[in-house]
């Protein structure tokens, strides 16, 4: 007998040898999607009438730190390198173990009510960022984000807490959490540093999130220092490769996107954040044309200033087409494609798509509502027209996180309540 069967749903697949199915079944064991489409099996632990409901795979958030929810308009307006190092950085050096723990449950929730099933996540305390994926159900990606400055004691330091981390916690949670090393960015990292990180990985198999090129500041300050763009400087480090997840990617030559397809480098792009902090528009029309992985992410909730995929797509959809000038780019298949196929493959995880042996890691969007009808082309709705709320049953890993938009995983009071206690106290710890 299946764990789950989904019956009566329109089935939007992203399996390109299936396409979607009008009226369909998604039959679930053991965590693994066992049949799509059509089905013997009748007999289920739970059945799930889904009629006037889409079924999709959950959209896979490439980039965030979860953990700043706790900084959701606490500082506004500003551009990166003021909001960094005059705000977010000394807030975080207050921040504690219990903090980051709570602030990433409440990010969990946040995902979970928005159709995000998995998430690749960089940042500080992650013992209690990976203690919080387990408990919320999802899958996550997690590296401890590392800096040196080039102090190389720092060095020593953080690629230790950095590898104890990716040791300690890969496959664990039945396999949600699997683990990444982070060295933040080219500019806040030494070349050396780079280069040991990138030879831990290898030794480790583990992949590397990192931020690349996300603004001007950051353009100028590698060709005054190197003479060279993070771009050729990290290809000159032979850090590129499959393996590496880097996000934003803004300020790119046309040879800077060769480097990147060629070297299959899988790209997060943070069309909401970078429009926020106006770090610019990444090429992401020309990216995909180059045949290189884009896929999305929302970067942290103060800079965002939430973790909605669905506001993700939308926006880069639009921003790539008028800033291009061309309507043409960027369709709403393509769209989805980079929440979902691109963002599992980014992220090492059999997902993003409903496949026989596939993990079960699916939303189901609600279609009952006025904004998405009438209903010519669904893709085109999850793109243009729906939103996060609109998502009311989330499931990951075979398991229902949230049905009929009740969080089932979770207590979902007592972490808003925790939420107001300790920001509370992080403030006034701030401002003491
Ligand atoms: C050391 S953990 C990760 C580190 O990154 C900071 N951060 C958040 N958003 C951004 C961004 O858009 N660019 C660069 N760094 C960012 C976060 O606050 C943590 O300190
Ligand atoms: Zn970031």
């Amino acid at each position: 007998m299946a764990d789950i069967i989904i019956k009566n749903a329109y089935v939007l697949t992203m399996d390109p040898d299936k396409g979607d199915i009008e009226s369909g079944v998604v039959v679930i064991e053991d965590g693994i999607i066992t049949e799509v489409g059509s089905s013997t099996e009748s007999t289920a632990e739970k059945i799930i009438d889904a009629r006037e409901g889409v079924v999709m795979p959950g959209l896979v958030n490439t980039h965030c730190h979860a953990g700043m929810t706790l900084f959701r308009g606490y500082a506004d307006d500003m551009p990166l390198k003021e909001w960094l190092e005059d705000h977010i950085w000394p807030a975080e050096a207050q921040a504690g173990d219990e903090d980051i723990y709570g602030g990433t449950l409440v990010a969990c929730l946040e995902m979970i009510r928005s159709g995000t099933t998995a998430f690749a996540d960089m940042y500080i305390h992650m013992d209690m960022v990976a203690q919080a994926v387990e408990e919320s159900g999802m899958r996550a990606a997690l590296s401890y984000g590392m800096l040196d400055f080039g102090d190389t004691e720092k060095a020593d330091a953080e690629l230790k807490k950095g590898t104890e981390f990716v040791r300690e916690w890969n496959g664990k949670a039945d396999g949600r959490i699997t683990t990444m090393y982070g060295p933040h960015a080219p500019n806040t990292c030494s070349r050396d540093f780079l280069i040991r990180v990138k030879e831990q990985a290898v030794r480790d198999n583990a992949g590397i999130h990192i931020h690349v090129l996300e603004t001007e500041a950051e353009l100028d300050h590698m060709k005054e220092n190197f003479g060279m763009c993070s771009i050729h400087f990290l290809k000159d480090i032979d850090f590129w490769g499959p393996d590496v997840l880097a996000a934003h990617c803004v300020w790119l030559s046309d040879g800077d996107i060769r480097i990147l397809a060629e070297h299959k480098v899988n790209i997060s792009h943070n069309v909401i954040s970078n429009m926020k902090l106006a770090s610019g528009i990444a090429p992401v029309a020309k990216l995909l044309s180059a045949g290189a992985n884009v896929t999305l992410g929302t970067d942290g909730c103060a800079s965002n200033n939430n973790l909605d995929m669905f506001e993700e797509m939308k926006t880069a959809a639009l921003l790539q087409k008028v800033s291009t000038m061309d309507p043409t780019v960027l369709p709403a298949s393509q769209v989805l494609e980079m929440a979902t196929v691109n963002g599992a493959k980014a992220l090492s995880i059999n997902s993003g798509m409903l496949k026989e042996g596939y993990n079960a890691d699916i939303i189901i969007v609600d279609m009952k509502q006025p904004h998405l009808s009438p209903a010519y082309d669904i893709a085109s709705h999850m793109v243009y027209a729906a939103n996060g709320k609109d998502v009311k049953t989330t499931i990951v890993n075979g398991k229902i996180l949230m049905e009929d938009h009740e969080i089932t995983c979770l207590d979902e009071q007592s972490i808003l309540e925790r939420m107001k206690r300790i920001s509370k106290n992080l403030v006034s710890r701030i401002n003491s």
